[in-house]
């Protein structure tokens, strides 16, 4: 299912004295089946395009195109369930959102809320509970007596349990320690690949951007600044650091990059030692103040 913003506007509290323009001529296209990373500095819009993937929010302005949906900011939409089954929502901290007194019933509870037979329902928990990685077992436990990281991947078994057709994932990995990232991430990218899973992921991780994206986002101050796949992205440090970026990351990201592409980047962008030294330089330029 293809994905299309159109010169969306969003303003939160609209006609009030706190109104605030959160993003603005954002045009966006995401076709079925890609990675893409949204990155940039906090408070850039990012979660507010989030939102609108899946109409939790409408647009003030301009179009969002979800498959065959159209959400126009002129004309409301109602009726949505069909694009919320279709696109499922990764919260930061989703295990805040376990309710139920079982794993299975916590997974189940959205197909049922959406009529999907008891059986089918069950069937579906017994199969995601291992592709989250976790036993069997753990269907008849109280989410509660979980480890934090055991009730992430049962929130995100809930979100798969509806058989989205797009992922979308908003820093799915904080708060986890550097394995239980590496392990969640490598899981997100696992199910892109088999399921064959739009994927789009909110992340502060260049590391992350780097490893799985094919193409990244780069948002500023509510506008799209730059869509690109890695290569083009990280081949100019200076634009990112400009961007607000930080600098280890920037430095780190362009090395697992190249690390992942099994070339170099080009110019002066050799080495990690280099790419500081280039980073160093540009400061000493004032490029980056
Ligand atoms: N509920 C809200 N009410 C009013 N303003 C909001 C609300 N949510 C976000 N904003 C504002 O909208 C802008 C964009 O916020 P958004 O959360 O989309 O950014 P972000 O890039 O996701 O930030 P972060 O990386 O910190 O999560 C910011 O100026 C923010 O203060």
């Amino acid at each position: 299912m293809d994905i299309t913003l159109r010169q969306v506007e969003y303003k939160y509290q609209i006609n009030t004295p706190f109104e605030r323009l959160a993003i603005q001529d954002v045009n966006l296209s995401i076709p079925q089946g890609i990675f893409v990373a949204i990155i940039g500095h906090t408070g850039s819009g990012k979660s507010t395009i989030l939102q609108h993937l899946n109409a939790l929010i409408q647009p003030t302005k301009g179009q969002v195109i979800i498959g065959d949906r159209v959400i126009d900011a002129e004309k409301k939409e109602k009726n949505l369930k069909s694009i919320r089954q279709k696109v499922g929502i990764v919260f930061q901290f989703p295990e805040h959102q376990l309710f139920e007194e079982t794993v299975e019933k916590d997974i189940c509870f959205g197909p049922l809320n959406f009529g999907v037979p008891e059986e089918e329902a069950k069937e579906r928990a017994r199969t995601l509970i291992t592709e989250v990685g976790l036993s069997k077992e753990i269907l008849e436990k109280s989410p509660f007596e979980l480890s934090g990281g055991q009730m992430r991947r049962v929130a995100i078994a809930g979100v798969l349990a509806m058989e989205p057709d797009v992922l979308v994932l908003d820093e799915p990995t904080a708060g986890l320690d550097p394995r239980g990232r590496t392990e969640i991430m490598d899981m997100f990218y696992r199910l892109h690949k088999e399921k064959d899973l739009s994927t789009i992921l909110v992340t502060h991780s260049m590391e992350d951007a780097s490893k799985f994206a094919d193409e990244i986002v780069i948002m500023n101050h509510g506008r799209v600044e730059q869509v690109a796949d890695p290569r083009s992205t990280f081949s100019d440090p200076q634009a990112l650091l400009k961007l607000g970026l930080d600098v280890p990351e920037v430095v780190k990201f362009q090395y697992l990059f190249e690390q992942r592409a099994g070339q170099k980047l080009g110019r002066t962008c050799l080495t990690i030692e280099e790419l500081a030294e280039a980073l160093k330089e540009y400061q000493k330029r004032g490029a980056l103040s």
